[in-house]
């Protein structure tokens, strides 16, 4: 199993080298949250330019776990890293948009919407990671693995804002047996998957399911009838985000 799973490694390693080669670029480039998925991307791309790979912190009103984890993951695999703090920039514009729209009576209720001001916290990573890809001249490597993708479980334009996506063929499971053959740390195997977007959130909790019944019905295996509901409806909804922008026929 683990020389298989070796293997595997070995081809994404070599596909992402060519990604690199065939668009003219230098190195790759990943957001490390301190999650598991992150954390096998950055091992992935310091594996692949092992001199021109980076890993960005970027923490927004996050736990202090988050970056302990991400830490110890830019540490595990020696890949560069820089920090940005993006708390006090997404508080300032949140703000701001939230009170002119008040001011024009476009929204009654300064409360910020939950998903508005999370999404805003995920497109503020992704501007920050193309500025530093662009000064760099590096790809931004995704994190979405297989059931992220199916569901659409990601920001659009925020964290699916990339320009390769070297695990999404990967199940969930898959993103933890490759995580242990790469040598991630035990705290980041051991945290549930979380987008960290507000206090307590988890995937599976958000969701309604868990990844275990995703990655199932992925396989095609038989799963109960509530969670395939629940699946197939986040597979429907979020149809949109894994095409390009619609426009009208000429
Ligand atoms: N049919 C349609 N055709 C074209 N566009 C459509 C559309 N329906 C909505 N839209 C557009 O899409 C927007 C909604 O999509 P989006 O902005 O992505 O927002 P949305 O899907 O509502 O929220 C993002 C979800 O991803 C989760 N997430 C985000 C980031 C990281 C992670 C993680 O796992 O770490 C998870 C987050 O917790 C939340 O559940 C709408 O505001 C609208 O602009
Ligand atoms: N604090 C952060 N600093 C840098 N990048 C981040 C941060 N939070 C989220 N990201 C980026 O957004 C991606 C999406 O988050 P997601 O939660 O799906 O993955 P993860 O945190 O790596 O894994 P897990 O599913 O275990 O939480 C991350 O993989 C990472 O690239
Ligand atoms: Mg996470």
């Amino acid at each position: 199993m683990k020389k298989h799973i070796e293997k595997d490694i070995d081809k994404v390693v070599q596909w992402l080298r060519k990604m690199v080669n065939e668009s003219g670029t230098k190195g790759l480039i990943v957001g490390v949250s301190g999650g598991i998925d992150s954390a096998v991307v950055a091992y992935l791309i310091k594996k692949a330019c092992p001199n021109n790979s980076i890993g960005v912190i970027l923490p927004c009103k996050s736990n202090p776990k988050d970056k302990e984890d991400a830490l110890a993951v830019v540490n595990g695999c020696g890949i560069d890293s820089v920090e940005v703090d993006l708390t006090q920039i997404h508080e300032s514009l949140f703000d701001q948009i939230t009170n002119n729209l008040m001011d024009k009576n476009l929204i009654d209720d300064k409360t910020p919407a939950r998903l508005s001001d999370a999404n805003l916290r995920a497109r503020l990573r992704m501007s920050t990671i193309y500025a530093i890809a662009n000064t760099k001249n590096y790809l931004v490597a995704g994190t979405d693995n297989a059931a992220e993708v199916y569901t659409g479980y990601f920001t659009k334009y925020g964290d699916g804002g990339v320009d390769i996506l070297p695990i999404a063929n990967l199940l969930k499971r898959d993103v933890y047996e490759w995580a242990r053959v790469l040598g991630v740390p035990k705290s980041v195997l051991d945290r549930a998957p979380s987008a960290g977007l507000w206090e307590g959130q988890t995937d599976e909790k958000e969701m309604g399911t868990t990844y275990d019944m995703i990655d199932d019905l992925i396989e095609g295996k038989e799963i109960p009838q509530k969670d395939r509901e629940v699946i197939e409806n986040l597979h429907r909804k979020t149809e949109h985000k894994r095409k390009m922008p619609p426009a009208p026929e000429k």
